[in-house]
Protein backbone atom coordinates (compact mmCIF):
# COMPACT_ATOMS: atom_id res chain seq x y z
CA UNK A 1 0.00 0.00 0.00
CA UNK A 2 3.05 1.99 -0.08
CA UNK A 3 2.14 4.24 -3.20
CA UNK A 4 -0.66 6.18 -3.21
CA UNK A 5 -3.38 5.06 -6.01
CA UNK A 6 -5.52 7.51 -7.46
CA UNK A 7 -8.44 5.32 -6.59
CA UNK A 8 -7.81 5.99 -2.88
CA UNK A 9 -8.06 9.58 -3.43
CA UNK A 10 -10.98 11.41 -2.23
CA UNK A 11 -13.03 14.49 -3.86
CA UNK A 12 -12.01 17.34 -2.66
CA UNK A 13 -15.63 17.86 -0.40
CA UNK A 14 -14.71 14.52 1.50
CA UNK A 15 -11.36 15.33 2.22
CA UNK A 16 -10.86 15.13 6.30
CA UNK A 17 -9.37 18.07 8.25
CA UNK A 18 -6.20 17.43 10.02
CA UNK A 19 -7.40 19.40 12.88
CA UNK A 20 -10.20 17.23 14.36
CA UNK A 21 -12.72 17.91 17.37
CA UNK A 22 -12.43 16.26 20.08
CA UNK A 23 -15.60 13.80 20.73
CA UNK A 24 -17.48 16.53 23.21
CA UNK A 25 -20.66 14.33 23.80
CA UNK A 26 -20.57 11.00 22.35
CA UNK A 27 -22.30 9.69 25.56
CA UNK A 28 -20.41 7.32 27.62
CA UNK A 29 -22.85 4.74 29.28
CA UNK A 30 -21.90 2.47 32.76
CA UNK A 31 -23.48 -0.44 31.79
CA UNK A 32 -22.67 -2.11 35.93
CA UNK A 33 -26.30 -1.61 36.27
CA UNK A 34 -26.87 -4.68 34.38
CA UNK A 35 -24.08 -6.91 34.98
CA UNK A 36 -25.31 -10.14 36.53
CA UNK A 37 -23.68 -9.49 39.85
CA UNK A 38 -25.59 -6.72 40.72
CA UNK A 39 -28.54 -5.69 42.21
CA UNK A 40 -30.43 -2.82 40.76
CA UNK A 41 -32.54 -0.39 42.13
CA UNK A 42 -35.67 0.27 39.56
CA UNK A 43 -34.88 3.86 39.84
CA UNK A 44 -31.40 3.23 38.74
CA UNK A 45 -32.48 0.84 36.06
CA UNK A 46 -34.85 3.10 34.65
CA UNK A 47 -32.69 5.88 34.20
CA UNK A 48 -30.27 3.48 32.38
CA UNK A 49 -33.08 2.79 29.97
CA UNK A 50 -33.24 6.50 29.40
CA UNK A 51 -29.48 7.07 29.04
CA UNK A 52 -29.73 4.66 26.55
CA UNK A 53 -32.80 6.16 24.61
CA UNK A 54 -31.54 9.62 24.92
CA UNK A 55 -28.04 8.57 23.31
CA UNK A 56 -29.74 6.52 20.54
CA UNK A 57 -32.06 9.35 19.37
CA UNK A 58 -29.80 12.44 20.09
CA UNK A 59 -26.30 10.98 18.53
CA UNK A 60 -27.09 7.33 17.19
CA UNK A 61 -23.33 6.82 19.17
CA UNK A 62 -22.20 6.04 22.34
CA UNK A 63 -19.40 4.33 24.68
CA UNK A 64 -19.74 1.41 26.93
CA UNK A 65 -18.30 0.37 30.19
CA UNK A 66 -18.24 -2.10 32.47
CA UNK A 67 -20.04 -4.07 29.72
CA UNK A 68 -19.07 -7.47 30.88
CA UNK A 69 -17.21 -8.64 28.45
CA UNK A 70 -13.75 -10.30 29.71
CA UNK A 71 -10.97 -8.07 28.89
CA UNK A 72 -8.53 -11.18 28.12
CA UNK A 73 -11.09 -12.04 25.51
CA UNK A 74 -10.69 -8.95 23.93
CA UNK A 75 -7.06 -8.73 23.97
CA UNK A 76 -7.02 -12.56 22.51
CA UNK A 77 -8.44 -11.52 19.31
CA UNK A 78 -6.56 -8.27 19.11
CA UNK A 79 -2.88 -10.40 19.62
CA UNK A 80 -4.64 -12.44 16.52
CA UNK A 81 -5.70 -10.02 14.43
CA UNK A 82 -2.01 -8.45 14.90
CA UNK A 83 -0.19 -11.94 13.78
CA UNK A 84 -2.86 -12.27 11.00
CA UNK A 85 -2.13 -8.62 8.97
CA UNK A 86 1.67 -9.19 9.88
CA UNK A 87 1.65 -11.14 7.36
CA UNK A 88 3.02 -10.98 3.70
CA UNK A 89 0.29 -10.00 1.22
CA UNK A 90 0.65 -13.67 0.00
CA UNK A 91 -0.37 -15.24 2.68
CA UNK A 92 -3.37 -13.01 3.45
CA UNK A 93 -4.62 -13.78 0.02
CA UNK A 94 -4.71 -17.76 0.18
CA UNK A 95 -7.73 -16.66 2.50
CA UNK A 96 -9.32 -14.11 0.32
CA UNK A 97 -12.95 -12.87 -0.34
CA UNK A 98 -14.20 -13.43 -3.70
CA UNK A 99 -17.60 -13.42 -5.36
CA UNK A 100 -18.58 -16.60 -3.66
CA UNK A 101 -16.37 -16.78 -0.36
CA UNK A 102 -18.08 -13.67 0.92
CA UNK A 103 -16.09 -13.64 4.20
CA UNK A 104 -12.12 -13.38 4.55
CA UNK A 105 -9.46 -11.34 3.58
CA UNK A 106 -10.23 -7.98 1.50
CA UNK A 107 -7.64 -5.58 0.50
CA UNK A 108 -9.76 -3.40 -1.62
CA UNK A 109 -12.68 -2.30 -0.23
CA UNK A 110 -14.60 0.66 -1.22
CA UNK A 111 -16.94 3.10 -0.05
CA UNK A 112 -19.45 5.07 -1.61
CA UNK A 113 -16.55 3.72 -5.10
CA UNK A 114 -13.41 5.54 -3.11
CA UNK A 115 -11.13 2.84 -1.78
CA UNK A 116 -10.50 2.70 1.52
CA UNK A 117 -7.09 2.85 3.24
CA UNK A 118 -7.45 -0.32 5.17
CA UNK A 119 -7.06 -4.12 5.15
CA UNK A 120 -9.79 -6.89 6.70
CA UNK A 121 -10.70 -10.06 7.66
CA UNK A 122 -14.47 -11.02 7.70
CA UNK A 123 -15.68 -13.61 9.99
CA UNK A 124 -19.46 -14.85 10.17
CA UNK A 125 -20.60 -15.79 13.62
CA UNK A 126 -23.07 -18.41 12.37
CA UNK A 127 -21.21 -21.38 10.52
CA UNK A 128 -22.73 -21.62 7.80
CA UNK A 129 -24.24 -18.24 6.77
CA UNK A 130 -27.29 -18.06 4.56
CA UNK A 131 -27.39 -15.73 2.02
CA UNK A 132 -29.00 -14.75 -1.48
CA UNK A 133 -27.71 -16.36 -4.38
CA UNK A 134 -28.12 -13.06 -5.81
CA UNK A 135 -28.91 -9.82 -5.93
CA UNK A 136 -32.12 -10.48 -8.41
CA UNK A 137 -34.95 -9.29 -5.80
CA UNK A 138 -37.12 -12.78 -7.96
CA UNK A 139 -34.40 -15.05 -7.63
CA UNK A 140 -35.09 -17.07 -4.16
CA UNK A 141 -32.23 -19.40 -4.46
CA UNK A 142 -29.86 -19.00 -1.38
CA UNK A 143 -26.25 -20.11 -0.90
CA UNK A 144 -24.29 -21.49 2.26
CA UNK A 145 -20.89 -19.83 3.06
CA UNK A 146 -18.52 -20.35 5.54
CA UNK A 147 -15.31 -19.02 7.22
CA UNK A 148 -11.98 -19.07 5.65
CA UNK A 149 -9.29 -19.90 8.16
CA UNK A 150 -5.99 -19.10 8.18
CA UNK A 151 -3.33 -21.33 8.92
CA UNK A 152 -1.45 -18.33 10.81
CA UNK A 153 -2.25 -17.45 13.79
CA UNK A 154 -3.32 -20.86 15.00
CA UNK A 155 -6.54 -20.94 16.90
CA UNK A 156 -7.93 -17.38 14.80
CA UNK A 157 -11.03 -19.66 14.56
CA UNK A 158 -11.92 -20.42 18.32
CA UNK A 159 -10.57 -17.06 18.81
CA UNK A 160 -13.11 -15.36 16.63
CA UNK A 161 -16.03 -17.54 17.71
CA UNK A 162 -15.59 -16.72 21.19
CA UNK A 163 -14.74 -13.36 20.55
CA UNK A 164 -18.46 -13.40 18.75
CA UNK A 165 -20.22 -15.58 21.50
CA UNK A 166 -19.26 -12.54 23.83
CA UNK A 167 -20.42 -10.07 20.98
CA UNK A 168 -23.90 -11.67 21.11
CA UNK A 169 -24.13 -11.37 25.25
CA UNK A 170 -23.41 -7.85 24.85
CA UNK A 171 -25.91 -7.36 21.90
CA UNK A 172 -28.87 -9.28 23.55
CA UNK A 173 -28.33 -6.47 26.68
CA UNK A 174 -27.91 -3.68 24.53
CA UNK A 175 -31.00 -4.79 22.74
CA UNK A 176 -32.66 -5.22 26.24
CA UNK A 177 -32.32 -1.88 27.03
CA UNK A 178 -33.22 -0.32 23.80
CA UNK A 179 -36.64 -2.23 23.37
CA UNK A 180 -37.49 -0.84 27.01
CA UNK A 181 -36.36 2.50 25.71
CA UNK A 182 -38.90 2.60 22.92
CA UNK A 183 -41.66 1.14 25.12
CA UNK A 184 -41.22 -2.40 23.85
CA UNK A 185 -40.88 -5.54 26.02
CA UNK A 186 -37.53 -6.37 26.95
CA UNK A 187 -37.35 -9.46 24.68
CA UNK A 188 -38.92 -7.65 21.47
CA UNK A 189 -36.10 -8.09 19.13
CA UNK A 190 -34.95 -11.51 20.22
CA UNK A 191 -36.64 -13.53 17.31
CA UNK A 192 -34.43 -11.33 14.63
CA UNK A 193 -31.27 -13.70 15.02
CA UNK A 194 -32.04 -17.35 14.76
CA UNK A 195 -30.13 -17.30 11.06
CA UNK A 196 -28.34 -14.12 11.96
CA UNK A 197 -26.05 -12.93 9.16
CA UNK A 198 -24.02 -11.08 11.31
CA UNK A 199 -20.01 -11.00 11.43
CA UNK A 200 -16.66 -9.84 13.17
CA UNK A 201 -14.36 -7.61 11.03
CA UNK A 202 -10.63 -8.04 12.21
CA UNK A 203 -9.54 -4.21 10.87
CA UNK A 204 -6.10 -2.72 10.20
CA UNK A 205 -5.71 0.62 8.53
CA UNK A 206 -1.52 1.19 7.51
CA UNK A 207 0.01 4.73 8.07
CA UNK A 208 -0.64 6.83 4.90
CA UNK A 209 1.45 9.00 3.86
CA UNK A 210 -1.32 11.25 2.66
CA UNK A 211 -3.79 11.37 5.29
CA UNK A 212 -4.75 14.62 4.27
CA UNK A 213 -6.34 13.23 0.56
CA UNK A 214 -7.85 9.57 1.80
CA UNK A 215 -9.60 8.12 4.74
CA UNK A 216 -9.72 4.44 6.30
CA UNK A 217 -13.22 4.15 5.70
CA UNK A 218 -14.95 7.24 4.05
CA UNK A 219 -18.18 8.68 5.42
CA UNK A 220 -21.04 5.89 5.23
CA UNK A 221 -24.17 3.82 7.63
CA UNK A 222 -24.24 0.76 8.90
CA UNK A 223 -26.84 -1.21 7.56
CA UNK A 224 -26.90 -3.28 11.13
CA UNK A 225 -29.38 -3.38 13.97
CA UNK A 226 -26.35 -2.22 16.03
CA UNK A 227 -22.49 -1.99 15.14
CA UNK A 228 -20.12 -3.07 18.81
CA UNK A 229 -16.41 -1.40 17.99
CA UNK A 230 -13.77 -2.06 19.76
CA UNK A 231 -10.77 0.41 19.06
CA UNK A 232 -7.19 0.76 19.48
CA UNK A 233 -5.68 3.99 21.71
CA UNK A 234 -4.35 5.58 18.08
CA UNK A 235 -8.22 7.16 16.91
CA UNK A 236 -9.05 8.14 13.99
CA UNK A 237 -13.61 7.01 14.14
CA UNK A 238 -15.61 10.67 13.46
CA UNK A 239 -18.70 10.71 13.91
CA UNK A 240 -21.49 13.21 12.28
CA UNK A 241 -22.81 15.08 14.93
CA UNK A 242 -26.16 15.20 14.52
CA UNK A 243 -26.85 18.91 16.00
CA UNK A 244 -24.38 20.83 13.60
CA UNK A 245 -22.70 18.19 11.06
CA UNK A 246 -19.81 18.88 12.42
CA UNK A 247 -17.39 15.78 12.85
CA UNK A 248 -16.37 14.93 15.85
CA UNK A 249 -13.85 12.06 16.93
CA UNK A 250 -14.60 9.25 19.04
CA UNK A 251 -12.15 9.57 22.07
CA UNK A 252 -10.53 5.93 22.24
CA UNK A 253 -11.17 4.87 26.17
CA UNK A 254 -9.53 2.00 27.34
CA UNK A 255 -11.76 -1.24 27.36
CA UNK A 256 -14.75 0.61 26.50
CA UNK A 257 -17.06 -0.27 23.22
CA UNK A 258 -18.63 2.03 21.03
CA UNK A 259 -21.77 0.79 20.10
CA UNK A 260 -23.85 2.49 17.08
CA UNK A 261 -27.55 2.38 15.96
CA UNK A 262 -27.38 0.84 12.61
CA UNK A 263 -30.03 1.88 9.27
CA UNK A 264 -32.20 -1.99 10.29
CA UNK A 265 -32.91 -0.30 14.16
CA UNK A 266 -33.45 2.89 12.00
CA UNK A 267 -36.12 1.59 10.08
CA UNK A 268 -37.54 -0.82 13.16
CA UNK A 269 -37.74 2.44 15.32
CA UNK A 270 -39.41 4.38 12.41
CA UNK A 271 -36.97 7.25 12.77
CA UNK A 272 -36.79 7.77 16.25
CA UNK A 273 -33.61 6.24 16.71
CA UNK A 274 -30.96 7.38 13.59
CA UNK A 275 -28.21 5.59 12.11
CA UNK A 276 -25.22 8.26 12.21
CA UNK A 277 -22.93 8.81 9.24
CA UNK A 278 -19.06 8.15 10.40
CA UNK A 279 -15.76 7.40 9.22
CA UNK A 280 -12.02 6.92 9.72
CA UNK A 281 -9.29 9.40 9.83
CA UNK A 282 -5.88 7.94 9.07
CA UNK A 283 -2.50 9.07 10.07
CA UNK A 284 1.39 8.89 8.58
CA UNK A 285 2.83 7.68 11.32
CA UNK A 286 0.48 5.05 13.34
CA UNK A 287 -1.21 2.15 12.18
CA UNK A 288 -4.65 1.78 13.93
CA UNK A 289 -6.46 -1.66 14.50
CA UNK A 290 -10.41 -1.80 15.32
CA UNK A 291 -13.02 -5.02 15.73
CA UNK A 292 -16.22 -4.09 14.72
CA UNK A 293 -19.06 -6.56 15.32
CA UNK A 294 -21.96 -6.32 12.86
CA UNK A 295 -25.32 -7.36 14.21
CA UNK A 296 -27.71 -8.64 11.34
CA UNK A 297 -30.78 -10.09 11.08
CA UNK A 298 -31.71 -13.35 8.93
CA UNK A 299 -31.10 -12.74 5.21
CA UNK A 300 -35.06 -13.49 4.93
CA UNK A 301 -35.93 -10.79 7.17
CA UNK A 302 -38.62 -7.76 5.88
CA UNK A 303 -37.25 -4.98 7.93
CA UNK A 304 -40.02 -2.66 8.15
CA UNK A 305 -41.06 -0.17 11.46
CA UNK A 306 -42.54 -2.28 14.37
CA UNK A 307 -46.46 -2.47 14.13
CA UNK A 308 -46.75 -1.31 17.85
CA UNK A 309 -44.19 1.43 16.60
CA UNK A 310 -46.65 2.91 14.12
CA UNK A 311 -50.40 4.65 14.75
CA UNK A 312 -52.27 7.12 12.31
CA UNK A 313 -50.42 9.90 13.57
CA UNK A 314 -47.31 8.40 13.16
CA UNK A 315 -47.41 6.36 10.15
CA UNK A 316 -44.96 3.63 8.61
CA UNK A 317 -41.92 5.80 7.20
CA UNK A 318 -40.29 2.85 4.95
CA UNK A 319 -41.74 0.20 2.92
CA UNK A 320 -40.48 -3.03 4.02
CA UNK A 321 -37.39 -4.72 2.49
CA UNK A 322 -35.54 -8.19 2.19
CA UNK A 323 -32.56 -7.95 4.38
CA UNK A 324 -30.48 -10.23 2.32
CA UNK A 325 -30.96 -8.46 -0.81
CA UNK A 326 -30.15 -5.22 0.69
CA UNK A 327 -26.56 -6.36 2.36
CA UNK A 328 -26.05 -8.48 -0.87
CA UNK A 329 -26.12 -4.98 -2.83
CA UNK A 330 -23.93 -3.44 -0.42
CA UNK A 331 -21.78 -5.74 -0.31
CA UNK A 332 -21.34 -5.76 -4.09
CA UNK A 333 -20.78 -1.66 -4.18
CA UNK A 334 -17.58 -2.41 -1.58
CA UNK A 335 -16.04 -4.98 -3.74
CA UNK A 336 -15.37 -2.40 -7.04
CA UNK A 337 -16.14 0.17 -8.21
CA UNK A 338 -19.50 1.40 -9.43
CA UNK A 339 -20.82 4.33 -11.47
CA UNK A 340 -23.97 4.01 -8.92
CA UNK A 341 -24.74 5.42 -5.59
CA UNK A 342 -25.12 2.65 -3.19
CA UNK A 343 -28.52 1.26 -1.78
CA UNK A 344 -29.69 3.17 1.48
CA UNK A 345 -32.48 2.75 3.52
CA UNK A 346 -33.69 6.18 2.19
CA UNK A 347 -34.30 4.43 -0.86
CA UNK A 348 -37.58 2.95 0.42
CA UNK A 349 -38.87 5.71 2.56
CA UNK A 350 -42.48 6.73 2.08
CA UNK A 351 -42.95 9.96 0.62
CA UNK A 352 -44.71 12.35 3.06
O1 LIG B 1 -12.50 1.38 12.47
C1 LIG B 1 -13.41 2.02 12.94
O2 LIG B 1 -13.26 2.76 13.92
C2 LIG B 1 -14.81 1.99 12.34
C3 LIG B 1 -14.98 1.12 11.16
C4 LIG B 1 -16.34 1.20 10.56
O3 LIG B 1 -17.04 2.17 10.68
C5 LIG B 1 -16.85 0.07 9.78
O4 LIG B 1 -16.07 -0.88 9.53
O5 LIG B 1 -18.07 0.09 9.43
FE1 LIG C 1 -19.12 1.72 10.11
Amino acid sequence: MGEVDPAFILEPEHRPRISYIEGKGVPLIDLSPILSSNNVSAIEFEGLVKEVGDACKEWGFFQVINHGVPLEKREKIDDASRKFFEQSLEEKRKVRRNEKEVFGYHDTEHTKNVRDWKEVFDFAIQEPTILPASLDPDDKEVTECNNQCPEYPPGLRETCQDYGQEMLKLSYKLLELIALSLGLPADRFYGFFKDQTSYIRLNHYPPCPTPELALGVGQHKDGAVLTILAQDDVGGLEVKRKTDGEWVRVKPTPDAYIINVGDTMQVWSNDSYESVEHRVTVNSERERFSLPFFLHTAHYTMVKPLEELINEQNPAKYRAFNWGKFIANRKCSNFQKLNVENLQIYHFKISE
